[in-house]
């Protein structure tokens, strides 16, 4: 495990059709880590150089085009042939952050919440609207659990997404997320103006973002690494520069984690 003098590293995961690695990796070294691009068949083919990281990242992106479901093939990738390497790198107590695609993968492939004799207990699936929706949301962080989220308690990012409902198999599901608390993050209800839904996908609980019982796995639907500098805020010429975008503090807690 990294100690204060040396450089957390984050692995960020590609597939076919991800398109924000980049930008991703740009968040991770902003806030002081390294980051190395990797691709699906290279992990798949050497999975031992997971050993040398500390953070896996799943960035946002159509996966094999969101083929049959978004995330749902390299959810199916991860499970079947990553299996072991993936619990063990949980297991070694290292992080693992899923960013709305990477988020719609780690759910799929049950990394986040588990299946059981049901299957999976929770799921993404199409927006209410129909429509890929592309705006700027307000989120309140709820969980203490939630390494990510330390120190966070309101925050401004942009979404771009079509399957980003939260929907939960039963009651009992919901319940045991609100008693372990895993709901991290959500859509601030009266947040827009009247024309605009807070919750922009009719996310159950408003939910946007959502941790395992370690709180050291977390996916949102939500970008932070598109909230990194402060000039990316779409109204800093009129209500002036922040000190960071309100993205990085993501970003920065996970490389904090290690220190
Ligand atoms: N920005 C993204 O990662 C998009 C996720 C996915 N392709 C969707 O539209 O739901």
């Amino acid at each position: 495990m990294a100690t204060a003098t040396s450089t957390v590293k984050a692995l960020i995961l590609r597939a076919p059709g991800t398109n924000c690695d980049q930008e991703t990796g740009f968040a991770f070294e902003t806030a002081g880590g390294h980051c190395d691009y990797v691709h699906i068949n290279e992990l798949v083919e050497r999975p031992a150089m997971m050993n040398d990281y500390q953070i896996l990242c799943l960035p946002g992106g159509f996966s094999y085009g969101d083929d049959i479901a978004a995330g749902r093939i390299l959810a199916s990738q991860m499970e079947s042939r990553l299996f072991d390497a993936i619990s063990s790198f949980r297991d070694a107590g290292k992080l693992i952050l899923g960013i709305c695609n990477g988020f719609q993968i780690l759910i799929k492939s049950g990394f986040l919440l588990p299946k059981d004799e049901q299957g999976l207990p929770a799921t993404l699936t199409w927006n209410d609207s129909g429509r890929f929706i592309d705006r700027w949301v307000e989120l309140k962080a709820n969980s203490n659990r939630c390494v990510f989220l330390r120190d966070v308690e309101q925050i401004y990012l942009p979404i771009a997404h079509a399957e980003g409902k939260f929907v939960a198999r039963d009651q009992a599901v919901i319940d045991s997320l609100q008693a372990n608390d895993q709901i991290a993050l959500s859509y601030i209800q009266g947040s827009q103006s009247e024309s605009i839904a807070a919750n922009p996908n009719g996310s159950t609980l408003d939910l946007a973002g959502l941790c395992d019982d370690t709180g050291r796995i977390f996916g949102l639907m939500p970008h932070p690494e598109r909230h990194i500098d402060p000039t990316h805020h779409p109204r800093w010429t009129r209500e002036g520069l922040a000190e960071s975008g309100d993205g990085l503090a993501i970003f920065e807690n996970a490389i904090r984690y290690f220190a």
